[in-house]
């Protein structure tokens, strides 16, 4: 467990454009944004509906591709691989938490954790997933199915299945969409914890402002672009901030 900082980038887009359909369904989801995600960091993507966080957050995992720009994880331009080499570097380098919290419901808890290392065939890190496991705190429910747990329980699952292989990044896609407000609290405390002390790096798309608040930053969208970004963010703040973009409109 490191406390150094690191100055490094875990992921970033640049120039970033997605346009969905064309003629006059055409969308500009996202309209030229540049954005590093620095490594060892916990950033927040925040934005009304329809701003491009979820767009965003698929063309930086590439789970989705740009009509134009580039998107990086670490040093590799994601375009330059093919479907083969983008489908490793996504299991090898990126983890995943998504709102409905894609447990596979045969397997017990603990072999959904190692799931994504079983696939590829990688031998754990048995002190590394051992680590997980407390900080989760899931230990008495190892042999348990998805079924058996709360909502927030299998979310927890989820967190430690993307933290699992120790990958470049976690990207979290309203991770607190389907839990109450306790349980959603836990995730949140859960992948803030993964970052300070376990030297990881989370992004994390969120409309809730109490969410966004446990990042370090919170980067703002609105209309496909990126508009803000702030550090040490409180639920407060960001709230004004979104308040503040409701009442002018934001596109120039
Ligand atoms: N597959 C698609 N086909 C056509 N348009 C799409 C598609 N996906 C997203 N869009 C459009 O792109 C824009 C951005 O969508 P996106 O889901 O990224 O926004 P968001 O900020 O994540 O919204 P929300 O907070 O409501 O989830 C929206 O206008 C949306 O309707």
């Amino acid at each position: 467990m490191s406390t150094a900082v690191r100055t490094d980038t875990a992921a970033r887009v640049v120039d970033a454009v997605k346009v969905y359909g064309r003629g006059d369904t055409e969308v500009r989801a996202l309209d030229g944004v540049s954005v590093d995600f620095a490594a060892g960091r916990f950033t927040a993507i925040m934005g009304p509906s329809g701003s491009g966080k979820s767009t965003l957050m698929h063309c930086a995992a590439g789970l989705d591709t740009l009509t134009s720009g580039s998107a990086f994880i670490g040093g590799t331009e994601l375009s330059t691989l093919d479907d083969r080499r983008l489908t490793l570097l996504r299991r090898e380098r990126i983890g995943f938490v998504f709102q409905a919290f894609n447990l596979i419901p045969t397997l017990t808890v603990a072999e959904n954790i190692t799931l994504p290392q079983d696939l590829a065939g990688a031998r754990g890190d048995q002190e590394w997933t051992d680590a997980l496991i407390d900080v989760v705190g899931l230990r008495d429910r190892l042999h348990h199915r998805p079924s058996e747990l709360s909502g927030g329980q299998q979310q927890r699952v989820a967190v430690a299945r993307a933290f699992a292989g120790r990958p470049d990044v976690v990207f979290a896609d309203e991770p607190t969409g389907n839990l109450d407000s306790r349980s959603g609290e836990e995730v949140l405390r859960l992948l803030g914890r993964a970052v300070r002390q376990m030297d990881r790096t989370v992004v994390m798309v969120t409309h809730d402002p109490v969410a966004a608040a446990h990042a370090d930053e919170v980067v703002f969208l609105a209309d496909g672009r990126l508009v803000d970004r702030m550090q040490n963010p409180t639920a407060e703040r960001v709230l004004d901030r979104l308040k503040a973009f409701d009442a002018r409109g934001v596109r120039t």
